[in-house]
């Protein structure tokens, strides 16, 4: 069942080490077919360098493994409620990357500092805050999901494919696996410039709106004249 798109997750979720993005196993790529309402997601606690296409576990919208031999990710709850709520995305992404896990650790959003930043996400990468107790001891992944979902609900979240999790780290999206992990990479890249541009000028401040708006919609958008528009 599904055997492309488990290759294709699985081929995703070795792009995680490949660009640096997990230490040992922290971290998982996920993608979905929308028409089945199924979704495959990296087995938890298996090594990257044992990861085979097979092993990737497939799970309905309800959170049954529908095929698999091991247990999904123990992030598998977040991923569904973020399928959930962002109807147009077809892969996600979670690692601990260490420029954006210190943001997410920090309880800090990462301030649009330049273009490199605005060519792909637009204004601020929000952190979500820290779930309270009640919230932690319950359905604690599926929790993170629905705080992401609310978070969004007044943000683009194609604009904004990326989010942190306070004292967690960060996940982000896209419209496949690759995409997804793709995000992943510039978030991590923004969140290690923005951090090195704050030691160097405490002082700094978001960069002017207009180099914001002119970056991210030259390349975003119906106007968009140069890269792919959504
Ligand atoms: O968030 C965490 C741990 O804090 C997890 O994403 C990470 O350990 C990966 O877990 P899985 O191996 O995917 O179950």
């Amino acid at each position: 069942m599904l055997e492309e798109l488990k290759k294709e997750i699985y081929e995703a979720n070795m792009l995680l080490p490949k660009y640096g993005l997990v230490t040992f196993t922290w971290g998982n790529v996920s993608g979905i077919d929308r028409e089945k309402g199924l979704f495959v997601i990296k087995p938890s606690g298996v090594d990257y360098d044992k990861l085979t296409p097979e092993d990737m576990v497939v799970m309905d919208l309800d959170g049954n493994r529908v095929e698999g031999e091991y247990n999904p990710s123990s992030d598998t709850p977040t991923h569904l409620e973020l399928y959930k709520a962002f109807p147009k995305i077809g892969g996600i992404v979670h690692t601990h990357s260490a420029w954006a896990t210190s943001w997410a650790q920090a309880g800090r959003g990462i301030p649009c500092y330049g273009t490199t930043h605005a060519d792909y996400m637009y204004g601020e990468i929000p952190c979500a805050r820290c779930l309270n107790a009640e919230e932690i001891n319950g359905a604690y992944e599926k929790n993170t999901g629905l705080l992401i979902a609310e978070l969004f609900t007044d943000r683009d979240y194609e604009a904004v494919p990326a989010v942190l999790c306070k004292n967690h780290g960060p996940f982000t999206w896209g419209k496949d696996g690759h995409e997804a992990v793709h995000n992943a990479v510039v978030l991590e890249e923004v969140a290690k410039m923005a951090a090195r541009c704050e030691m160097l000028n405490p002082q700094v401040e978001p960069a002017p709106q207009s180099l914001q708006d002119k970056h991210y919609y030259r390349k975003h958008g119906a106007n968009a004249y140069y890269g792919q528009s959504k």
